[in-house]
């Protein structure tokens, strides 16, 4: 597996360094290994994945990333090795097969992502608007209120990243988040979820050298 990382640490604006070392962590995988029956997926995996940085995996199909990402996840559990620097910490995640609510709304997909607090600020139009900007953003405009099942599968990647964008995370995984999108349309996507990833640790997969550059470009 090829593991690249952002050159420079993601900047975390306004937020001090000492402040900045106890919110984010490392996440260090020793000696992690998975198999399911005979077939060894991860074999005595050890890495670190740092944090305030995008880290991209790149490796050929099969070999085993969607499992890795499942066991971050805490979806599955590894036969041996441990994986530490997750503990307490929210994660949100993007999978190539996304789970919807099918019959409900994209706002309501979204929407459900987030508790309402008992004195909310915003209220709930607003956050509907909120919402509704976000999808605009990756080109989804006037989508809100459809159904989920009546979406492409160009629509429903945009709105998968849309909902794990909106969650509250301090860990983000991305498998594979710009597949089945055209060129234009994953520009625009792949600068929306660069932006979004400032300052964050995420761990991205892609098969794009394309996308894996873009992912690591700063501005
Ligand atoms: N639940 C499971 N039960 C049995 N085998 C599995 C299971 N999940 C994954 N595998 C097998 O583990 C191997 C790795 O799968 P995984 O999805 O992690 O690969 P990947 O690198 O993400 O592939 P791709 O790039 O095609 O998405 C595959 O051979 C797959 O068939």
């Amino acid at each position: 597996m090829r593991v690249s990382k952002t050159e420079k640490p993601n900047e975390v604006k306004g937020i001090p360094t000492q402040e900045r070392q106890v919110l984010q962590q490392d996440i260090v995988l020793m000696h992690v290994s998975k198999s399911y029956g005979d077939h060894h997926v991860i074999q005595d995996l050890s890495q670190t994945f740092s944090c305030g940085q995008i880290t991209c995996l790149m490796a050929p199909s099969g070999s085993g990333k969607t499992t890795l990402l499942r066991l971050l996840m805490g979806l599955e559990v590894p036969d041996s090795g441990s994986i530490a620097g997750l503990e307490g910490r929210k994660k949100s995640a993007v999978f190539q097969d996304q789970i919807f609510g099918e019959d409900l709304s994209v706002y309501a997909n979204i929407r459900i992502m987030r508790k309402r607090k008992l004195f909310e600020s915003e209220s709930e139009k607003q956050e509907y608007e909120r919402i509704k900007a976000e999808l605009e953003k990756v080109g989804l405009p006037g989508c809100v209120d459809q159904k989920v099942k009546e979406l492409s599968f160009g629509m429903r990647q945009r709105v998968a990243l849309v909902r794990a964008f909106y969650a509250d995370w301090d860990v983000l995984f991305l498998d594979e988040p710009f597949r089945g999108l055209d060129q234009s349309t994953r520009e625009l996507v792949m600068e929306y979820t660069r932006r979004k990833c400032i300052g964050k640790q995420v761990l991205f997969i892609t098969h794009e050298e394309e996308e894996k550059e873009a992912m690591e470009r700063y501005s």
